[in-house]
């Protein structure tokens, strides 16, 4: 298992379908400094317990940051060739612009646009949203929807893209 020189590995898969610690694999057999960016927060006990348990999960050696809105800016902040980012997740970006009333496709073009200069090697973590029924209330049709348009722009710019259920990681580019 290892991470490519040529750009950034899109992590895709459904909630508890085991993609965040596929991701955390990847960046542990890089060898390289391991940096965790966060886009989740803590809004409740629950939020709370899940937080603790990927920290505890992690471990030492990692360097963890938080950032629910302005991920480009950070990503810039930490790009170093000699650090892996795992970003975890986009679908909790998007989630947390949209409460924002952020401009969607200005912060889509920015990452797009961020993602082939990074000098880090980034892994960018998300769940797949749409493969259900079509959701009852317009905010969740919304969010459905800026989350596919989200994963085809960075599949586009990624080398390498996996599909994650019941643990497994199914390779669909690269
Ligand atoms: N703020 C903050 N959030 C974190 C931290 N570690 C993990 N998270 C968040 O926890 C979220 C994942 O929570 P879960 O709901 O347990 O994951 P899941 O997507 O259902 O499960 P998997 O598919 O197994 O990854 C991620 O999207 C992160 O944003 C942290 O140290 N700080």
């Amino acid at each position: 298992m290892s991470i490519p020189h040529a750009g950034p590995v899109l992590v895709l898969g459904g909630a508890r379908s085991g993609k965040s610690s596929f991701s955390e694999r990847l960046v542990e057999a890089s060898g390289l400094g391991m940096h965790y960016v966060a886009t989740g927060r803590a809004w409740d006990e629950e939020m709370r317990e899940r937080i603790d348990h990927h920290r505890a999960r992690r471990g030492e050696g990692w360097t963890t940051h938080e950032e629910p809105l302005d991920l480009v800016s950070l990503l810039s902040r930490i790009d170093d060739e000699q650090r892996v980012v795992l970003v975890d997740c986009l679908t909790l970006w998007v989630t947390n612009l949209m409460m924002e009333g952020r401009d969607m496709a200005a912060e889509f073009a920015a990452l797009a646009a961020f993602l082939p200069e990074a000098r880090a090697r980034l892994i960018l973590v998300s769940n797949e949203v749409g493969l259900g029924i079509v959701p009852e209330n317009r905010m969740a049709r919304d969010f459905r929807d800026h989350a596919g348009r989200l994963h085809q722009i960075v599949a586009e710019k990624s080398a390498e893209v996996y599909f994650v259920a019941a643990g497994l990681p199914l390779k669909m580019k690269g």
